[in-house]
């Protein structure tokens, strides 16, 4: 049987800061950041505060010759994964099993076709409200990381994952349709994510004003068709059960896009807006809502960098 011994991270923002404090402290010196000199500069000399308590991680340069992993992470943003890839190509292996807990429905695929492997168990985190203000990270709730196997098959590499995820005492879901699951999480970021960056809202508000609930349930619905095309066949129920989800969340969180816009980083809205508006071409869905998303974000995007 499959045991993960050793795991390789890349991406110590938000998520992985959360998730990784967690390995790091069932795996010590065995869970290893891949990061280059600048970041491991930055966060030698401050350490990452995670949620009150100071981690120091072993880092490793992405150019370092070494063993591959057990398992790799990937924790970066949508537009950072291209490069992160490539800094992770010495701890992927032909037995090493893949993670990608980025939003979004294109991540898995991306790493496929630049890696050929065949262990990416399908991924995505649901219900972590986690909010990085440089080397500090927060969150209200760890949330869950939901994982699969594409054809929905209980591989070993799904019961390696799940005994590693038991261990280090991470909160996890192994639904039946995972790539049905990660549509439905697609729908939800579309909604919240791209609606808070426009109108800067923190959860409190989706969560007391229904007019702006409603107005992002509208650019979900779009989603909702597309995946019938598509083949996924989101219902309304899915749409429904983000309700609670939505509810549960910080009052004062903000979604990772609305941190992109505040830090005047980019933000994720190709992979979401940009994808909702190609995939609607494609199959002659209107889509207006996501339209005018994607142009006001660029928008929003543009102006910060004058
Ligand atoms: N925040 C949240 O609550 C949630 C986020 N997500 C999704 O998770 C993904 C990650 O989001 P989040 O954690 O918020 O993003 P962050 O921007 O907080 O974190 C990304 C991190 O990756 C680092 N990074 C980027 N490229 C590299 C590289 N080549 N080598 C090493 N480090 C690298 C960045 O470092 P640097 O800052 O130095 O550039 C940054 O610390 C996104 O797809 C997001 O949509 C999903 C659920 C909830
Ligand atoms: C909406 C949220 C917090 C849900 O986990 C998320 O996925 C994000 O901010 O990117």
């Amino acid at each position: 049987m499959k045991k993960i011994k050793n795991v390789s991270l890349i991406g110590l923002g938000a998520i992985g800061s959360a998730y990784g404090s967690k390995l790091h402290t069932l795996l010590g010196a065995s869970f290893r950041v891949v990061a280059n000199e600048e970041r491991i500069r930055r966060y030698k000399s401050e350490g990452l505060n995670v949620d009150g308590t100071v981690f120091h991680f072993n880092y490793i340069l992405p150019e370092a010759k070494t063993e591959p992993a057990d398992l790799v992470i990937f924790a970066v943003k949508n537009a950072e994964l291209e490069q992160a890839i490539l800094d992770m190509k010495h701890h992927i292996g032909p037995d090493t099993i893949i993670l990608s807990l980025l939003n979004g429905i294109s991540s898995e695929e991306e790493i496929y076709e630049a890696t050929n492997n065949e262990h990416i168990l399908y991924s995505m985190c649901v219900g972590i409200d986690a909010l990085r203000t440089n080397n500090k990270i927060r969150f209200s709730s760890m949330g869950k990381i939901c994982f699969g196997e594409r054809d929905q098959t209980t591989s070993d590499n799904i019961i390696a994952l799940r005994e590693l995820f038991d261990m280090a005492d991470i909160p996890y879901e192994i639904p039946e349709n995972i790539w049905h699951a990660i549509w439905a999480k697609f729908m939800f970021n579309v909604g919240v994510n791209q609606t808070s960056a426009v109108f800067r809202a923190s959860f409190k508000y989706f969560q007391e004003i229904p007019a702006l609930h409603q107005w992002m349930e509208q650019a979900m619905y779009e989603v909702v068709e597309i995946s019938k095309s598509i083949g996924v066949h989101l219902t309304e129920d899915d749409l429904r059960n983000y309700r609670p989800i939505l509810m549960n969340l910080a009052p004062d969180g903000q979604t990772s896009m609305l941190q992109d816009i505040e830090a005047n980083r980019k933000t994720e809205v190709e992979y979401f807006a940009g994808k909702v508006c190609e995939l609607g071409k494609k199959y002659q869905i209107p889509t207006p809502v996501n339209d005018q998303l994607y142009k006001m974000i660029t928008i929003i995007e543009s102006m910060a960098k004058l």
